[in-house]
């Protein structure tokens, strides 16, 4: 029978070595008599041996390293002190080497590493010694330095619960750089003794470690050597009896060979004594941190990036005419989207109000304009490169500007603007006359081009890039019909890129409708964090209809009076119910103007120039400001009547503490409005108690209610129950919400619910509702 234990041999040729394969196991006897197990223990013995050598080694070396560092610093203090130089090529600042302590420190950091930290690695504390005169003579508690100091050693996290602090004694060379400093670590508390100057190394009676410090020899680094004392050694007083000593598996990266040691039973440790030059090093340690802190937070904080845009790869025209206007370095949001954009993907974009997304995608159409004027046509009119479609003509008018802006340096490229409210004649000479490559529009204008048989729609073939800022509100139901249709109008073959403050989940599913299946999303905002700005306090209030336009009142003279500067943008639910808030805000004397779309294109524009331009302006508007809008310096915004959805609420609180500023959002509802906290309950909105109101105020309001047009209150009364009869979320039945609007209606100084039109009751289903007055 073939035996599988039988030895192969195998014939090198080359070699004439005779190598052995081992069939079925191997040998019955290995050398010295061993069968198979006991020559497979005795390995796996030494192994052990060996990593515990090793780990001993890294160990003293990562003790050496950073007492060398502690020293470096005392004593290049020290030195500098006593000569009133830099010792900058001493070998004490030669020897701190961060980054080799911050490797050791990591090692022992790794997940379960923590283990291999015993007792007896931990510092020992020395008794109190005698201080001296111009030297050094610390107790510093290492672990704890370097705990503090953990923002210069990464990671290092080491301070493990339960194993008692103890202290290295460490003691600088009395400033003498022929010398280096000494180091003693003591275990038991023993007072240590420090006379022996002139020795190079310091050594003690009783479990002291000797040390040189490591230093700098012709180039090459030399490291400390330490030696353990026999009383050092854990396995000796364990055989000695002197300690109990329960025995720990380690959980480390070395696995079952390490073993840590915890000591049973109390143990005397001598008070800290700190000497004032450890105080020093922890001192500017913590500075350090919070040094380090500060500049983390002011980072966080900040909207600018550290890439700067001649970093980029766009024109150097456009780089120009970005620093002429003071653009330097980009916006987190620029960073993250600029090369995406360049690159040609499709990108849906969010990132938080006030960023700067415009620019973020405005330098990418440029390009794309710029590329595209490169190539010769012989069209007499060039084609439309770049699309940009966003909800409000304001916030159209505002791009472009800012475009313009940017095109400052490049003949030949143009930018229009195509939006409702002007005259569409005059949008057809101006397309005629002033030939553009990029278009902003509104989506219904658009449509009118696109409809009208000028051939607007073929100078669209040619679109390479279509952008939709406020790209949630664009997808919304209101307007994703006309949306639909421009896409359809567009070549397929085009780069698509949406941008907004807030992407809700379903906007994400129908942002298909225009990007390209393979498409980037980028967030800047971050999963899971809040969408506003950490700087803009968020205030409610609770507080019934007839309280309102007194607390408003209220807060807007308080505001004045404590803000200087202020700019006051104060949302309300609808065109006339903004209106009335304005009228009565004029009629009290506040320095208000009015803005929404009941006004024409022209006195919008102009409110629009001015608010921009001034400092202690109170705007009263309607949603038509809430997005993109970038009125700059806003220091209060007041929500009056609960938004539409939370998205409106962040952006409308947007207007306030852009590009890193502060800012300050109140919310004003009436109790049964709350249930929009719900949908906002995760952003940083705090309630507060309703201040006491003046009964001045009180009077003012309403005989400034009572000297106001009846006609501008119905026009109130019948746009409130419009806009609360259309949103299903307040969860109120018709005949409830029609005895809310006579609260209104009464809030407003009106004695009886004016009548509706019977068309307008049908449609909004009002008709039958009781409190409802039709028409005759
Ligand atoms: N790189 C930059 N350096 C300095 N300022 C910048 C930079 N980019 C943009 N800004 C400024 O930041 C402000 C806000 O920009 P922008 O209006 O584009 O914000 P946004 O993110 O579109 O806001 P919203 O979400 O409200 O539409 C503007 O005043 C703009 O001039």
């Amino acid at each position: 029978m073939h035996s599988f234990l039988q030895k192969k041999p195998i014939t090198n040729l080359l070699s004439n070595f005779t190598i052995f394969r081992y069939m079925g196991g191997g040998p019955r006897t290995f050398p010295g008599g061993l069968n198979k197990w006991q020559w497979k223990r005795l390995h796996e013995k030494k192994a052990k041996e060996k990593e515990r050598k090793l780990l001993d080694q890294e160990k003293q070396l990562y003790h050496a390293r950073i007492r060398t560092q502690i020293r470096a610093k005392v004593a290049g203090e020290q030195f500098q002190e006593e000569n009133g130089t830099s010792n900058s090529n001493s070998d004490y600042t030669a020897m701190s080497a961060q980054d080799q302590v911050k490797a050791l420190a990591n090692r022992f950091m790794k997940e379960g590493a923590e283990d291999l930290w015993n007792e007896d690695d931990g510092p020992v504390k020395s008794a109190p010694m005698a201080r001296q005169p111009r030297r050094f003579d610390s107790n510093i508690d290492l672990r704890k330095i370097v705990h503090d100091g953990r923002n210069d050693i990464e990671g290092l996290s080491f301070w493990n619960g339960g194993v008692r602090p103890r202290y290295y004694s460490v003691q600088a060379n009395n400033g003498r750089r022929d010398k280096p400093p000494r180091i003693k670590f003591k275990r038991n508390g023993n007072a240590a003794s420090d006379d022996d100057e002139d020795s190079d190394y310091w050594s003690s009676e009783e479990g002291l470690v000797e040390s040189s410090v490591s230093r700098k020899d012709s180039g090459k680094v030399k490291f400390p050597k330490f030696r353990f004392t026999e009383e050092d050694s854990e396995e000796e007083m364990d055989s000695r009896g002197g300690k109990s000593v329960n025995d720990v598996m380690s959980r480390a990266s070395l696995g079952k060979y390490d073993r840590k040691k915890t000591r049973i039973g109390p143990k005397v440790f001598e008070e800290e004594c700190l000497s004032e030059e450890v105080q020093l090093i922890r001192e500017e340690l913590n500075r350090r941190r919070s040094r380090v802190e500060e500049v983390e937070q002011h980072q966080e904080e900040s909207i600018l990036s550290q890439k700067r845009f001649d970093e980029s790869n766009i024109s150097p025209l456009t780089i120009k005419a970005l620093t002429s206007a003071g653009y330097l370095q980009m916006t987190k949001v620029q960073e993250a989207t600029l090369s995406v954009c360049l690159d040609g993907m499709d990108a849906l974009v969010k990132a938080k109000t006030g960023t700067g997304k415009s620019a973020a995608f405005l330098l990418p159409a440029i390009e794309a304009a710029v590329k595209a004027s490169s190539a010769k046509t012989n069209q007499r009119t060039p084609p439309i490169v770049v699309l940009i479609l966003c909800p409000t003509r304001e916030l159209a008018s505002q791009i472009a500007a800012e475009a313009n802006v940017m095109l400052k340096y490049h003949d030949g490229i143009g930018v229009q603007t195509l939006i409702g409210g002007t005259r569409f004649k005059v949008d057809l000479k101006r397309l005629e006359s002033d030939p553009c490559q990029i278009i902003v529009a509104t989506p219904g204008r658009l449509l009118d081009h696109i409809e009208n048989k000028s051939g607007f729609s073929v100078r669209l073939m040619h679109l390479k890039m279509l952008i939709l800022d406020e790209a949630d509100h664009l997808l919304d139901l209101g307007f994703r019909k006309d949306i639909e249709k421009v896409v359809d109008c567009v070549p397929r073959q085009r780069q698509s890129v949406l941008f907004s403050a807030t992407i809700p989940k379903e906007v994400r599913r129908v942002s298909q409708l225009v990007l390209k299946r393979e498409h980037a999303f980028i967030d800047t905002v971050g999963l899971g964090r809040v969408e506003t700005h950490d700087k803009v306090k968020q205030i409610y209030y609770v507080a019934p209809h007839e309280l309102h336009f007194q607390i408003v009142y209220q807060l807007l003279k308080e505001h004045v009076s404590q803000v200087v500067d202020y700019k006051v943008i104060i949302f309300c639910t609808t065109s006339m119910v903004t209106s009335l808030m304005f009228l009565l805000l004029q009629e009290m004397k506040m320095n208000v103007r009015e803005m929404h779309s009941r006004k024409p294109q022209l006195y919008r524009t102009r409110i629009s120039d001015e608010f921009r331009e001034s400092k202690r302006l109170i705007l009263v508007t309607s949603d038509v400001s809430a997005r993109g809008m970038n009125y700059p310096d806003v220091t209060l915004v007041i929500q009056v009547g609960t938004p539409t959805d939370r998205e409106q609420y962040i952006h409308r609180l947007g207007r306030t503490g852009r590009e890193g500023k502060e800012g300050k959002g109140v919310l004003l509802l009436a109790p049964w409005e709350d249930y929009i906290l719900d949908e906002i309950k995760d952003l940083p909105i705090e309630k507060c108690s309703l201040m006491q109101l003046d009964s001045d105020i009180k009077l003012k309001v309403k005989d400034a209610l009572v000297n106001m047009d009846c006609s501008i209150k119905e026009a109130a009364y019948h746009a409130w129950l419009g806009y609360y009869n259309s949103i299903k979320e307040i969860g109120r039945d018709k005949t409830t919400l029609v005895e809310l609007a006579s609260r209104f209606c009464d809030s407003i100084g009106l004695h009886k619910p004016p009548a509706l039109f019977r068309k307008t009751a049908v449609k909004m289903g009002l008709r039958d509702i009781p409190g409802i007055r039709i028409r005759k």
